[in-house]
């Protein structure tokens, strides 16, 4: 799929992975509307894009994805400035396992949600153009991270949701590709600040540490470049790629009927 005009909702779009995906969708010829709840940061990120990119390519709202009525108004706005969204990102996520029913609202129950809303105009059957939804889940999605159960099981929850998702919308004609990204260990806020929001299992923080040494950090570009292939590449639907310092694979999952 070629991203030359191709027009590109992206949560969380501010700092960390979300900042070089949309970096990375520019580059592409892609437009990015930039969704995060960190005004300051979306709006110097805004700056620094419309400086490199030019004042057509991007627009950043501030919006809650917890917020049904921001979401709402951020997918309108999107339409009626760009005409429709071809590619969806659901990245926002945080990891804080003392503000646990917080980590459930924002990674899982806020991405059904943002998912939900944003079929309404890109599902075919709605009359829209189709394409791609990338949900940004992590290796924790796919194996157990000791000191984080809840984080971990939201991260099974949005691939679990993906999946479920891609064979909805082949069975019912959507032409709206589903894909989860699972990066190991990424070099951004959330991770440096993780020692702090281990709650009751800090004391498993110098365990996690050793998976940090066992299985290194990846810088936010390395993860960039594996996301756009799940974007741009045709084939790639219900799959969730596994994205780690010494190289990328697709997860095998098993076939029981
Ligand atoms: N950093 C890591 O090691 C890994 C991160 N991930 C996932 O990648 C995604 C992005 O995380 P990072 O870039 O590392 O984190 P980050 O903390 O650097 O950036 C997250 C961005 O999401 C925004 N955000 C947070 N809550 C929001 C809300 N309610 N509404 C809108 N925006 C919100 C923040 O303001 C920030 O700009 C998350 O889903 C995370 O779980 C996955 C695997 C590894
Ligand atoms: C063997 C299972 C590994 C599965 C998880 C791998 C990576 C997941 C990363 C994330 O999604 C979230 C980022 C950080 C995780 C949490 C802790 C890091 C601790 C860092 C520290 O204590 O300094």
């Amino acid at each position: 799929m070629a991203l030359i005009g191709k027009v590109a909702v992206v949560t969380g779009a501010a700092m960390g992975l979300g900042n070089a995906m949309t970096r990375i969708l520019l580059q592409n010829g892609a437009k990015v509307v930039l969704l995060d709840v960190n005004n300051t940061a979306g709006e110097n990120f805004q700056e620094a894009l419309h400086k490199e990119y030019g004042s057509e390519k991007t627009f950043f709202f501030k919006c809650d994805v917890e917020s049904e009525q921001q979401i709402k108004a951020a997918l309108k706005k999107t339409t009626e400035a760009f005409g429709g969204i071809d590619i969806l990102c659901n990245n926002a996520g945080i990891l804080n396992e003392g503000e646990w029913e917080k980590t459930v609202s924002i990674n899982m129950v806020a991405l059904f949600r943002v998912t939900y809303l944003a079929l309404e105009y890109m599902n075919k059957l709605n009359g829209g153009r189709g394409g791609v939804i990338v949900n940004t889940a992590s290796m924790a999605g796919l194996i157990p991270l000791l000191s984080c159960p809840v984080y971990t099981a939201t991260k099974h929850g949005v691939v679990g949701f993906t999946r479920a998702m891609s064979l909805a919308s082949k069975a019912s004609g959507y032409g709206i590709r589903f894909n989860a990204l699972c990066p190991g260990f990424v070099q951004t806020d959330l991770f440096i600040n993780i020692p702090k929001r281990l709650g009751q299992f800090s004391n498993l923080a110098d365990e996690t540490l050793k998976l940090v040494d066992k299985f290194k950090v990846l810088t936010v570009t390395q993860v960039a470049e594996s996301f756009l292939e799940l974007v741009t590449d045709e084939t790639k639907d219900g799959e969730a790629l596994i994205v780690l310092p010494d190289g990328t694979s697709y997860m095998e999952f098993p076939v029981l009927c």
